[in-house]
């Protein structure tokens, strides 16, 4: 038995979901960029969730549950408050929505009809557990949901208690479609591994939040902005980059275990980073991040991944850096529950080997000779 480190190149399991094949993304069938032109974040959750795209009555059903869920029980906000005020935010979200699970008496309940409504629910809690953990942790009361409208203004809505600028909804729910699904990522295998022993949904969320919080995968976004902090300013650019490269240090927002040609949702987050950047009159993190771009390709022949403009973008909008993996949450939402449900279809336990590299032949020696 020889392993493969990182499991790179192994094909786990079969899924109709996602599909990346010669570095094309596509969401049942359809091609992202289509997606992010075309599709609202609901439309694509819907996809996700049920193989195709919803006609107006769907989407209104969708519309419709996803705000009569919004609201989170109240025992988990009062959960919230107890929280450390400088907890992690992402750990802030694992724990919470573990906590959703204590307060649903259909948590498990492991009909389809059942996971299908959980996912929803999930779906439209995880933007309200962002919303208020963000504001009580400032001393300041949630907001409460809006019905009826999207959930990228409904976020932004819980965020500030303002009604959000439409450019802003619109930047938000297209970076929503561009993060919502993305084949067997760390986060989403371990959705899949959690629930293939029929553990439960919220169980299998909770694992996919712990997986995606680290910054070899969605916490990478938070640490662009990190960077892009230390580095200040866009002369500071140069030294600074040329300065990990040499030390061997990795740069965040670069790079892709699947993707070596680029990762085609980048392009996506570039453009949307200046043309908010020209629309505030702020253009210098774009520059810089563009300035990045072309040093570590040039050195590196690294290209910018799905977390790297996604920095620049959501601080154009003005939401604070360790929100930005929770709402790659908020999104990967949609697609880690799809993929729980696909697992429940066509269940088997996943449970691969090691090749052992321990001592062999050992003995157990009396306690006094140890
Ligand atoms: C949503 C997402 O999860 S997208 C990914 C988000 N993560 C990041 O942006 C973190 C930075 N990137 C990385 O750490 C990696 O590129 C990963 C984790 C995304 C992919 O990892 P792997 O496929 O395991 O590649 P691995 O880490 O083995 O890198 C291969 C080589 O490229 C180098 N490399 C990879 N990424 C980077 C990087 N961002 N900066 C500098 N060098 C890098 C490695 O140092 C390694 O070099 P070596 O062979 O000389 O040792
Ligand atoms: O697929 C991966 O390894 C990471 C990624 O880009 C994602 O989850 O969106």
């Amino acid at each position: 038995m020889t392993a493969t480190k990182g499991l790179e190149g192994i094909v786990a399991t079969t899924s109709s979901i996602s599909s990346i094949i010669d570095g094309v993304l596509t969401y049942r069938g359809i091609d992202i960029d289509d997606l992010a032109e075309h599709a609202s974040f609901e439309e694509v959750a819907y996809l996700l969730w049920y193989g195709k795209l919803p006609n107006q009555s769907e989407l209104d059903e969708l519309l419709g549950q996803l705000s009569a869920y919004a609201a989170v029980p109240a025992g988990v906000l009062e959960q919230l408050k107890l929280y450390p005020k400088n907890t992690n935010s992402m750990a802030a979200l694992r724990t919470a929505v573990s906590s959703l699970a204590l307060f649903d008496e259909s948590a498990n309940d492991m009909s389809q009809e059942a996971n299908i409504k959980k996912a929803i629910k999930i779906q439209a809690q995880i933007p309200t557990l962002v919303a208020a953990f963000s504001r009580i942790r400032q001393g300041q009361e949630p907001v409460a949901p809006k019905s009826g409208v999207s959930i990228a203004y409904n976020f932004l809505y819980m965020l500030t208690g303002q009604e959000p600028d439409q450019v802003a909804v619109k930047a938000l729910d297209q970076a929503l479609v561009l993060h919502a699904d993305h084949e067997l990522n760390a986060s989403t295998f371990a959705a899949r591994v959690t629930v293939a022993t029929l553990s439960d949904i919220y169980s299998g969320v909770t694992s996919a939040i712990g997986a995606l919080k680290g910054p070899l995968h969605g916490g990478a976004n938070e640490a662009v902005m990190v960077m892009l902090e230390e580095i200040g300013s866009f002369e500071n650019v140069e030294s600074y980059i040329n300065a990990k490269l040499a030390n061997k240090e990795k740069i965040m927002g670069f790079g892709h275990r699947v993707y070596k040609g680029g990762d085609p949702r980048a392009k996506h987050l570039q453009k949307m980073s200046r043309e908010l950047g020209k629309l505030t009159g702020n253009m210098e993190l774009y520059e810089m991040s563009v300035k990045i771009e072309e040093l570590v390709t040039g050195q590196k022949g690294l290209k910018p991944n799905v977390d790297f403009y996604s920095a620049s973008v959501y601080t154009t909008l003005e939401i604070p850096r360790d929100l930005f993996t929770p709402i790659f949450a908020i999104s990967r939402a949609s697609g880690w529950t799809a993929h729980i449900l696909e697992q429940y279809e066509n269940n088997r336990l996943i449970r691969p080997r090691a090749e052992y590299t321990g001592p062999v032949d050992q003995k157990v020696t009396p306690i006094t000779q140890r």
